[in-house]
């Protein structure tokens, strides 16, 4: 054995065609990216085939011809522009994908001598790249890279953007130059891509799949104007020719351009150490959307001396002295396989995308919601499509719209079904005008319910362990529960017929028995029925009766009959309350299966009011007490209490149904309306007194 240089593989067949395969396709995806704006390949699966390629030429050198892809800056120039050559070339980036590949390009650049150099670190912006060709400080001339040697000039274009200056400023510190060639990034801000994509929607017009490709189309138009309503920004990461301009770092390049009233980023960093470099890639991988001005890919690493930089030098794509460490995607093609729809807990009927499983942002997705049959059809995605899939960091996954490019011929729109699929009733607006469709069926609707005895148990509300969604699925299939008034009600009996909670029996035993699951849930019911009143009320599933406005509803009326019998005025007047909730929970109560479920929970035991101290006398008794401005002794709430506990009631606001306004200092309009509205007012020691004694005792 010797350990010589492994000799150089002669490619297999197999391998000589996947190459071509691939350089094709390759070639056909830049053509629709770089000069359609039009991809029909995703960013991730146009990566995946450009690692590939370069696995086999790494394997097989012989493949590495002139004329692959690989070696050449992706793109070239259409024939709707004039065909400009740059005075310097203008160059591709390599790519990393993780802290290994990252690593062995340090280690690469180390070799030649630059393990020590600094590092500058800046943002890659997720944009189109530009040349721009300044003379005595004018701008005469800017270029899209097109393939690196000549490029498009859009001048008229360019002279839109607001960003990009026709003269250069004049500057003490950097005298302006004869000449210079500033590369840089066009890019459309994310809030006028999204509102571009909506309006060419909204005109049903193919939407651009990515920021890249929008801000591209936006500048290569024939027309400036167009370019000019589109809101296009710039940040330079470069230069190219210059005379009369020799900065020996690429940062001082930056303060110089800067000086010139160039746009730069104040987020580029000179980094010392690998370490701090991998710190900036992870900071700003957590922190990509806080970054708003533009969409990124990647971070950009440069070594930031111009001489290393000049010993480096280049491939015949690329720069040695730099690399982008490239994010993961967030936005991905995949086939839509079809879309059904979802009966929620409150009866809305949502219709979601179901897709072949794809990874992106590092999570897989399968599903998406498209909200509603018009969301649908403003997006005009049907079942079949190819469509771009977004995922923005912990954002829901989101459907963007179809790729129109590969829509086979024929495919049919998607129709919102009529009926609700899961009882069968026909859904139906709420109000007029509403998008959304409902399944009004809502006291046994099967999915309704469903959603509501899993949110009966869920941890905002009874908190039952046991029943999560399985088993609340399991009771509803087994019609064991006709709906959530029946679940306190649930016993040995009745949670024998639903299969999910028994077990075969034993030896000795008749029949089937519950299983250790079905009696843990009838001990947790059993233990759940204290709870405090403000959980049964977010149990109820009251529109707008989350946990923070039932815990003001229990605050101020300490039991479910006080809430029944109170007014809608009364309800609104409470602190925390308003006329919103107090409309829903008087609605809620009109309906006469709601209140069933309320007495039924009652019958089996459920708490209805929270405990209060039964030493203290209910001096108060049907008295309406508000209290305003602080007191000596008493907190807000310590006061609130010392009424709710004596049978009274504690307002927010004085109305002509308080009673009494206790005023303490700093008191604001409260104790002016009651002067005004005659309420007798009174101060801290009338309000003890009031405590101990009641009305009497004053
Ligand atoms: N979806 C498709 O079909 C398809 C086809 C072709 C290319 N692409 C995408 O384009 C990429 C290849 O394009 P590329 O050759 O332009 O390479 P690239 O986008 O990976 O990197 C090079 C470019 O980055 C830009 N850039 C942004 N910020 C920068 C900064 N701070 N400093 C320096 N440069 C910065 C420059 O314009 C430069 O030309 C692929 O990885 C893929 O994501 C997609
Ligand atoms: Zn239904």
């Amino acid at each position: 054995m010797s350990d010589s240089v492994p000799a150089v593989q002669t490619p297999s067949t197999e391998a000589r065609d996947e190459h071509q395969q691939l350089a094709q396709e390759i070639e056909d995806a830049r053509w629709r990216y770089f000069v359609l704006d039009e991809p029909t390949l995703s960013d991730a699966e146009y990566d995946v085939k450009w690692r590939r390629i370069n696995e086999l030429e790494e394997q097989f050198p012989e493949l590495q011809t002139p004329d692959s892809p690989t070696q050449k800056v992706g793109g070239t120039f259409s024939t709707e522009f004039t065909a400009v050559d740059h005075l310097q070339r203008m160059e591709s980036l390599d790519n990393a994908f993780s802290f290994e590949e990252l690593e062995s390009w340090h280690a690469r650049i180390a070799r030649d001598g630059a393990g020590e150099a600094a590092m500058l670190c800046e943002l890659k912006v997720d944009g189109l790249a530009i040349n721009l060709l300044y003379e005595k400080g004018r701008l005469v001339r800017a270029l899209t890279r097109g393939d690196g040697r000549t490029g498009e000039d859009v001048t008229p274009n360019v002279r839109t953007i607001a960003d990009i200056p026709d003269e250069l400023a004049k500057n003490d510190d950097y005298p302006v130059p004869d000449l210079l060639e500033v590369r840089g990034e066009v890019f459309l801000s994310i809030t006028a891509f999204d509102k571009l994509n909506a309006s060419l929607v909204e005109a049903g017009k193919p939407m651009f799949a990515n920021p890249r490709n929008s801000a591209a189309g936006s500048l290569r138009q024939k027309d400036p104007r167009i370019t000019a309503s589109r809101d296009l920004g710039m940040v330079c990461h470069g230069i190219g020719a210059r005379k009369g301009f020799e900065p020996t770092a690429q940062s001082e390049a930056y303060d110089a351009l800067r000086a010139w009233g160039l746009p730069t980023s104040d987020r580029v960093r000179v980094l010392a150490t690998m370490d701090e470099v991998k710190e900036f890639i992870t900071y700003f991988g957590e922190h990509r959307h806080d970054v708003t001005e533009h969409e990124i890919d990647g971070v950009v690493i440069k070594v930031d001396s111009v001489a290393l930089q000049r010993r480096l030098g280049s491939t015949s794509r690329a720069p040695r002295w730099a690399i982008a460490f490239k994010y993961p995607p967030e936005e991905v093609n995949t086939k839509l396989l079809e879309i059904r729809v979802n009966v929620g807990r409150t009866g809305r009927v949502t219709p979601y995308g179901v897709m072949e499983p794809t990874k992106v942002a590092g999570s897989t997705v399968e599903r998406a919601t498209l909200h509603n049959a018009y969301e649908v059809k403003r997006k005009d995605v049907r079942p079949g499509d190819t469509v771009i899939l977004r995922k923005a960091g912990d954002v829901i996954p989101e459907i963007l719209g179809p790729v129109l490019a590969l829509r086979p011929d024929d495919l049919p729109e998607w129709v919102m079904p009529t009926e609700c699929p899961s009882c069968g009733t026909t859904l139906a607006e709420q109000k007029e005008g509403d998008k959304d469709l409902r399944c009004p069926n809502s006291q046994v609707c099967p999915a309704q319910v469903y959603e509501r005895v899993y949110h009966v148990a869920s941890r905002g509300a009874f908190d039952i362990e046991g029943l999560g969604s399985e088993a609340a699925f399991a009771l509803v299939e087994a019609g064991v529960v006709e709906n959530e008034g029946d679940v306190f009600a649930l016993d040995h009996d009745k949670l024998l017929r639903a299969p999910l909670f028994t077990r075969a029996p034993k030896k000795g035993e008749e029949g089937p028995q519950l299983s250790a699951n079905g009696e843990g849930l009838l001990r947790n019911l059993e233990q759940r029925k204290q709870v405090p009143l403000w959980r049964v009320l977010v149990a109820l599933s009251i529109r707008h009766v989350g946990p923070t406005a039932a815990r003001a509803l229990a605050t101020e009326f300490g039991s479910m009959d006080a809430i029944r019998a109170a007014t809608e005025q009364q309800l609104a007047a409470a602190e925390g309350v308003g006329p919103t909730i107090a409309e829903a929970v008087i609605e809620w109560f009109a309906v006469d299966w709601h209140v069933e479920i309320v007495d039924k929970w009652a019958a089996a035991g459920v708490a209805m009011a929270d405990e209060r101290d039964e030493s203290v006398a209910r001096t108060l008794e049907g008295l309406t007490v508000v209290v305003t401005g602080s007191l000596q002794d008493f907190s807000r709430d310590s006061a609130k209490e010392a009424i709710l506990s004596r049978g009274g009631k504690a307002a927010g606001s004085v109305s002509k149904n308080t009673d009494y306004v206790v005023v303490g200092d700093n008191a604001g309009s409260k104790a002016d309306k009651a002067e005004q509205l005659g309420v007798p007012i009174l101060d801290e020691a009338g309000f003890v007194q009031l405590l101990e004694g009641g009305p009497d005792a004053l």
